[in-house]
């Protein structure tokens, strides 16, 4: 049996993700990025499955930074439609909610609806997690926001749903291997980290690799690299449509690996290529 771990707790969207992908699958709940980044580097599961961008609140920028520092392959990318629901012991009323909990990514999906009831948010570690602490220490005037199904799991009443500011709210994820797998039929995408000189015109440059060989740029990232010489130095994620083996894009990333000062291709796994993808069957 295939073996997956996530960051969270049972019911967590990163469980959901991962079960629609890869059905009847074992999954692990660890409570760290690094802990499921380390579970998959020592072989002690097939697979982790990490959240790197939602389209309401943007990327998560420890998957980045993760995917930097350890050596493991982006084999897939799935994509879910995270509906989030304000979850409550049963008997609760919205108008008695004062403060809610939730992974700060569901927290921030659901930016406008806790500013709307004027909620305290507060952070845990992620948004089952949160239904879970909840249906165990339950707080007169505390609500948690998670799936239906984390409410199903852990016994609460669904209080409000469809509560993201954007009903489009959607998670794409990464599916990271020890191996890189074979490739298959169908369109791929390639996903690379670079940096650049610091010259005038140096990410045009690198950038115009991809354009000469007409090579579709579907993601480009901007984070801070942690060089203690260099601070606020940027490092670059890019996606771009097509196989890293395939002769456009091997053309484009050996131009870049002459012109950048440190190349790293993540993964290239085939593209998910409609967001119905994974959608709830009831949408
Ligand atoms: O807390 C969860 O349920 C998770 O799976 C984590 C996570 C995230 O880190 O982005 C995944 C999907 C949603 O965007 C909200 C939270």
């Amino acid at each position: 049996m295939m073996r997956i771990a996530f960051q969270g707790t049972e019911g967590a969207y990163s469980e959901e993700a991962s079960l629609k992908a890869f059905p009847g699958a074992q999954t692990i709940g660890l409570p760290t990025f690094h802990q499921v980044f380390s579970a998959v580097t020592e072989g002690e599961v097939d697979l982790g499955v990490v959240p790197v961008e939602n389209t309401t609140a943007g990327i998560i920028n420890q998957t980045y930074d993760l995917l930097l520092e350890t050596d493991l392959h982006v084999v897939g990318e799935l994509v879910l439609k995270v509906d989030h629901c304000l979850l409550a012991p049963p008997g609760t009323r919205l108008e008695d909610v004062r403060k809610v909990i939730s992974h700060p990514q569901g927290l921030a999906q659901c930016d406008g609806f806790i500013a709307r009831y004027k909620l305290e948010a507060i952070p845990v570690y992620d948004t089952a997690g949160a239904a879970r602490a909840l249906a165990e220490n339950p707080e007169p005037g505390l609500a948690a926001i998670a799936s239906r199904r984390a409410a199903e799991r852990y016994g609460l009443v669904v209080l409000a749903q469809s509560i993201q500011d954007f009903i489009g709210n959607y998670t794409r994820f990464f599916v990271l291997s020890r191996e890189d797998w074979p490739r298959r039929e169908g369109p791929y995408k390639t996903s690379v980290v670079f940096t650049t000189r610091h010259r005038p015109g140096e990410l045009l440059a690198a950038l115009k690799a991809f354009a000469d060989q007409g090579i579709n740029l579907t993601k480009l990232e901007s984070r801070p690299r942690r060089n203690p010489d260099r601070p606020f130095s940027p490092i670059f994620y890019a996606d771009f449509e097509g196989h890293a083996e395939d002769p456009g894009p091997s053309q484009a990333l050996l131009t870049l690996l002459r012109r950048a000062s440190f190349v790293k291709v993540l993964g290239s796994y085939p593209a998910v290529t409609s967001w119905g993808f994974l959608k709830d069957p009831e949408d």
